[in-house]
């Protein structure tokens, strides 16, 4: 963890406009309110991207430089659809190379992130695979293409930076596992939340075979799901991971019935609005405080706990359920 991540944390949960404090307003005074309000929410936000970044210039990092070498290795699409119910569908789409990663779908996939770090109603996301497969990696062709080490140091941490975020999008993920997660595909399973598989899926870390390790953060990330004994046979024996062994290990939250593309979705859908049912607000602040209850340390988490409390604390959502008298039978 950054210091930088844990100033993040602290800056960019703002609290919400006081309702008593908009009662002895004038118009005019009301306007420069809200125009303040929205400027430091803007200024919050980027504030928030920049500081989220693993990586910058300090680590000898160019994203300029990488994204256009990464331009070069076109092919494929990351296609995201948002949905009423504050559920977003995240489709890597490259069905010839069983969709693997290509150059431009590593730049779409920063996009895509971008997109959903800024969707004030969102709840939950789901990241599947076109034509019924998960992800087959980083594109071979790209790999080979960019073997020098300061281009792969740089892919290494424009990936990491990309991955983190996701990780820390203030929505519920999910990995939908139809076919296989391969490489860089099982590494982006590890920064979701949870992981659903279909019957005869595989999540299989192969890099051992390639000569490498993940770099895309996966091994950092497996280590905290399944724990570093479990990491380490997964890593050095880069044998698949079926749907019973993933339950058993913990890397895997439940095996779904159906293995066909929409029945697996819709089986996902209903599994992930367990979890997501309620206002956008309060389901975001839950995922903020379990992101630094598990990245901070103590008293930063704790901080950061009465931050995110704060922008609940006599919201709209907590107001109603005042006035409902509800009881939790
Ligand atoms: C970050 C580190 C990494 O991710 S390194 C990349 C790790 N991934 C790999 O090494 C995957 C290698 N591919 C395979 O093992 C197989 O193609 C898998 C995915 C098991 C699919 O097998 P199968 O169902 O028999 O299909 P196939 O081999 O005929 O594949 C269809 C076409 O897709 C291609 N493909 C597949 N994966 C990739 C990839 N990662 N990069 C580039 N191309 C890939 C195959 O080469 C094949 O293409 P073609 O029909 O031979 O032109």
């Amino acid at each position: 963890m950054t210091h930088g991540s844990v100033s993040a944390f602290h800056t960019c949960h703002l609290l919400p406009p006081r309702m008593d404090i908009f009662i002895s307003l004038s118009p005019t005074e009301m306007a420069v309110f809200l125009w303040k309000n929205l400027f430091q929410t803007t200024m919050g936000r980027i504030l928030q991207q920049r500081r989220a970044l693993l990586y910058n210039g300090a680590h000898e990092y160019d994203e300029e430089l990488i994204k256009k070498k990464l331009q070069q290795f076109a092919g494929g699409s990351v296609n995201l659809s948002k949905e009423h119910s504050g559920i977003g569908i995240l489709t890597l789409n490259n069905s010839r190379l069983m969709n693997a990663f290509t150059g431009t779908m590593m730049l779409e996939l920063q996009e895509r992130v971008t997109e959903l770090e800024n969707w004030k109603d969102g709840k939950g996301l789901i990241i599947c695979g076109a034509g019924n497969t998960f992800c087959s990696g980083s594109d071979l062709n790209a790999v080979k293409a960019i073997s020098n080490s300061q281009d792969g140091m740089n892919m290494c941490m424009f990936m990491q930076n990309t991955l983190t975020r996701l990780m820390r999008l203030p929505l519920i993920s999910i990995a939908l596992v139809q076919g296989k997660a391969l490489g860089g595909g099982a590494e982006l399973t590890t920064a979701c939340d949870f992981r659903l598989m279909t019957p005869g899926s595989e999540i299989r870390f192969v890099h051992k075979h390639m000569g490498l390790v993940p770099g895309w953060g996966g091994a950092a990330r497996l280590v905290r799901i399944v724990g570093s004994r479990a990491a380490l046979q997964l890593l050095s024996g880069a044998h698949g991971v079926d749907p019973e062994r993933a339950l058993h290990l913990g890397l895997s939250e439940g095996t779904l019935s159906s293995s066909d593309e929409t029945g697996s979705l819709e089986e996902a859908r209903a599994w992930l609005s367990q979890y997501t049912e309620g206002p956008a607000s309060v389901i975001q602040a839950v995922k903020k405080v379990v992101t630094a209850g598990r990245e901070l340390p103590l008293e930063a988490a704790l901080r950061t706990e009465k931050d995110v409390f704060g922008t609940v604390w006599g919201g709209p959502a907590n107001l109603e359920a005042l006035a409902r008298r509800q009881k939790h039978k």
